[in-house]
């Protein structure tokens, strides 16, 4: 297995200090490595990530000079930030990486060819890859290489994803499959499908009469528990532990939930982001200043389900 030692000794600049940003600096910074953060002037993060203890720089003088830069910055804002501060400032023969093949995939950024071109998908919300880490453990990551000229780019991806993810484990992908997969995955399954299947859910028992906190706890404070037995130990595991009355209504009633319908409908959503309608609506989406989302956001924070969630939240983490 490729080691860290391959980034040893060279400069690592990571573009962003957000979610994958700050956990990316921080986790190769943790092993020992020689890692600026790059972000704009009079940037908010400016002070948590010196207070952090990583070096920060403005982009473009992070990038200079770098060996490795790894682009963290939201996938709508890196095409203009490379154009305007990584293309001109990164030396020949740099590695430049990704977190999510979005950007190359789609061609909305063409990489100056004397630059070699890698990525690295942790399988999990940077929140998670940190906190994770800290607790010396890690989240497996995706490694692709897109262009090599330097002929070890895989090595460079593979060392990166083994310092980011603490060696827990590397799948070789591409960045078309990561592309599709992960925007498949989170849109269907874990953000989107999960969402939409507890508030129907917590919906259908607060519509019936029940108590909105029986509901919440029920229906999205359990999600967790259950999950976190398929996570360490697999479906089977779960299965074993919570009892035979609901395993037995677990595969009666699950499919009758996720119906054939269910299934037709994620064919079409693979379809949307396989041709790229997806892409091409989120893109026209934050042209037009995020109008969809900021309804959507202001819609749910006024929700009932976040309301009573935030009282369950008091009541079970303030012990
Ligand atoms: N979120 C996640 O867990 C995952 C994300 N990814 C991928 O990782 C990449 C980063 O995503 P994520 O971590 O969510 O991003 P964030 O939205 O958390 O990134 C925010 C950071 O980017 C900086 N930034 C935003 N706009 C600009 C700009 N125009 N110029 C310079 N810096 C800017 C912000 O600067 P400031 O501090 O100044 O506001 C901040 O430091 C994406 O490609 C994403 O698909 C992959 C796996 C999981
Ligand atoms: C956290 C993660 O893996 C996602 C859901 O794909 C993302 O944040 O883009
Ligand atoms: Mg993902
Ligand atoms: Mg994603």
């Amino acid at each position: 297995m490729e080691e860290i030692k391959f980034l040893e000794g060279k400069r690592l600049t990571v573009v962003g200090y957000g979610s994958q940003g700050h956990a990316h600096a921080l986790n190769l910074h943790d092993l020992g490595m020689d890692v600026t953060v790059g972000l704009r002037q009079g940037s908010k993060s400016w002070e948590k990530a010196e207070n952090d203890g990583v070096k920060v720089a403005v982009v473009g003088e992070a990038v200079k000079g770098a060996d490795v830069v790894m682009i963290l910055a939201p996938d709508e804002a890196q095409p203009e930030l490379y154009r305007s501060e990584i293309e001109e400032n990164l030396k020949s023969g740099a590695y430049l990486g990704f977190a999510h093949g979005f950007n190359i995939h789609y061609e909305r950024i063409t990489p100056r060819e004397d630059v070699n071109v890698f990525m690295v998908a942790p399988k999990g919300p940077g929140h998670m890859v940190r906190e994770i880490f800290e607790g010396g453990h890690g989240v497996p990551c995706l490694a692709a290489v897109h262009n090599d000229i330097s002929e070890d780019t895989r090595d460079i991806a593979h060392a990166w994803a083994n310092g980011v993810g603490r060696r827990v484990g590397v799948i070789e992908t591409t960045f078309k499959e990561e592309t599709e997969t992960d925007l498949f995955g989170e849109q269907a399954v874990l953000c989107g499908g999960v969402t939409e299947l507890m508030q129907a859910g917590f919906d259908t028992l607060v519509e019936a009469g029940y108590n909105p906190e029986v509901a919440y706890f029920e229906c999205v404070h359990e999600m967790k528990l259950i999950i976190d037995m398929v996570y360490e130990k697999g479906f089977a595991a779960m299965r074993d532990s919570i009892s035979n009355t609901a395993e037995y209504g677990d595969y009666i009633t699950g499919k009758k939930i996720i119906t054939k319908e269910s299934k037709e409908a994620m064919k079409g959503v693979l379809k949307d982001i396989q041709r790229g309608k997806f892409a091409k609506e989120f893109i026209e989406e934050t042209e037009n200043g995020y109008k969809f989302m900021n309804k959507e956001r202001a819609e749910y924070s006024d929700s009932k389900i976040e309301e009573v969630g935030s009282k369950m939240r008091k009541m079970v983490f303030s012990k």
